[in-house]
């Protein structure tokens, strides 16, 4: 099994380019199902997690075309609408082909997720939606059965703000009879990029970005092509593994407006962020201040960026309070933390994490994808050599994750 070996201490500086975002490209590469026309995506970037679900759509009849960052999905002969356990356990975000399948085959069979590292993360929202839509669904042998004749609109209110069950529920409802209305939808950047690509497939949709989102089904999509926005969590990483560093970068390809909650926290620890039309740059000071946080749903700070943050709190000036309000199990990353020399307390959903002078390198373990990017992070700063074991979780999110980080002067390669 792959490991990361990092030899801490350099002050990363230079440029590099930003990959499309992996969670818009999960949910966007799903929308090619509710369309018999072949849909074309570019800045596709090139992850685990994209190669899982593209196997996952061929399984099903999808024609599948890549050349470097541009994908095309022909689902003209889409004719087996089942998402098996054994490829749905190791990507939970293959949850996103239920809606399109009921959608467009008015039948399909998908594994239920399953728990994993940082929570139980059940799917009840996205059942309970489709079924007010007028689909049964039944959970049987660990599979959600769904068949319908054709989905009807309706008003959806789902128990707390979930993003892939907005993703689902949207993508669902663009193919029903009638208009749907999601309310206490999730604003997240990704959604409005799925809305995108899904206007320009001939849905009709408006509000995403709100907490209301309204579509009116049509009888049919059709082919178009859609570019992947910026990776704005792979954006935040790079962010602070330059300012714990202490360095000075420009990430170029992205956009500071996804990251206002992020970039106010780096501002907040001594960091200047420069925000360009496609492009950020920031330059660290010599030893960050602390700074607190809560995680909390799109526009507040994202738990996706909480453990990278707790990293660079490790050794900052002060004391942080790190709140995690949405996952019950995400701070699997502070018991490593803790093995390079960091002082956090963890009581319940809040972690205390005091700054120290400086971090050890040691032989540590990735438990899943941010807390591996957290490890990244400090082992960066770390004196001596930091080994992270069970890197595939990083391959997941984070393309050419050493090329990157050696382009911006870090010392890393990967072992086997
Ligand atoms: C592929 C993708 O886009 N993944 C992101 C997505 O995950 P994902 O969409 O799975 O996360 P959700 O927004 O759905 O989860 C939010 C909370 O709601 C709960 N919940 C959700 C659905 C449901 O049916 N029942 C339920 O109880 C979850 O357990 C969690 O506590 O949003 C998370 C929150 O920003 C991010 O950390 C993930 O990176
Ligand atoms: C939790 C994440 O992803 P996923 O929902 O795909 O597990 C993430 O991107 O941090």
């Amino acid at each position: 099994m792959d490991k990361l070996l990092i030899q801490g201490g350099t002050h990363l500086s230079g440029e590099i380019a930003i990959s499309g975002a992996k969670n818009a490209a999960l949910p966007i590469l799903c929308a090619a199902l509710l369309t018999a026309e072949p849909v074309t995506f570019t800045n596709v970037p090139q992850l685990k997690d994209i190669g899982t679900l593209l196997e996952l759509l061929a399984q099903m009849g999808v024609k599948v075309a890549r050349e470097a960052d541009t994908v095309t999905l022909d689902a003209s002969g889409l004719n087996n609408p089942v998402a098996p356990y054994e490829m749905v356990k190791t990507m939970r975000a293959s949850i996103l082909v239920l809606g399109p399948l009921v959608a467009r085959c008015g039948e399909a069979r998908v594994s239920l997720p399953g728990g994993c590292a940082i929570g139980a993360r059940p799917v009840d929202q996205h059942i309970k939606g489709l079924q007010a839509m007028g689909a049964e669904l039944r959970v049987e042998h660990g599979y959600v059965h769904a068949t319908v004749s054709r989905l009807k609109g309706a008003r959806l209110f789902t128990d707390m703000v979930t993003v892939t069950g907005t993703e689902n529920l949207m993508m669902a409802a663009t193919l029903a009879d009638g208009e749907t209305i999601i309310e206490n939808a999730a604003r997240e950047p990704e959604i409005v990029d799925l809305a995108n690509c899904l206007v320009a497939m001939g849905a009709q949709v408006s509000g995403a970005g709100s907490d209301v989102i309204r579509i009116r089904g049509v009888a049919r999509l059709h082919g178009a092509t859609h570019r992947i926005m910026p990776d704005r969590i792979e954006t935040g990483t790079y962010l602070c593994a330059a300012a714990a560093s202490g360095g000075s970068v420009r990430l170029t390809g992205t956009r500071s407006d996804y990251l206002d909650a992020v970039i106010d926290k780096l501002t907040e620890a001594g960091c200047e962020v420069v925000s360009e039309p496609d492009a950020i740059r920031l330059r660290a000071p010599a030893r960050l201040n602390a700074v607190s946080l809560r995680t909390a749903p799109y526009p507040a700070f994202p738990t996706d960026m909480q453990a990278q943050f707790m990293a660079i709190n490790c050794v900052a000036k002060g004391v942080a309070m790190i709140r995690e309000t949405i996952f019950e199990n995400r701070f699997m990353h502070a018991v490593e933390l803790q093995r390079l020399g960091a002082d956090i307390r963890i009581d319940g959903n809040t972690a205390l994490v005091q700054g120290v002078d400086r971090l050890q390198g040691a032989t540590v373990m990735a438990t899943d994808l941010r807390a591996s990017a957290s490890l990244v992070v400090a082992g960066l700063v770390a004196e001596g050599e930091t080994l992270i074991e069970r890197i595939y979780h990083l391959d997941r999110g984070y393309e050419g994750l050493e090329s990157k980080l050696a382009a911006l002067g870090a010392r890393v390669r990967r072992v086997k």
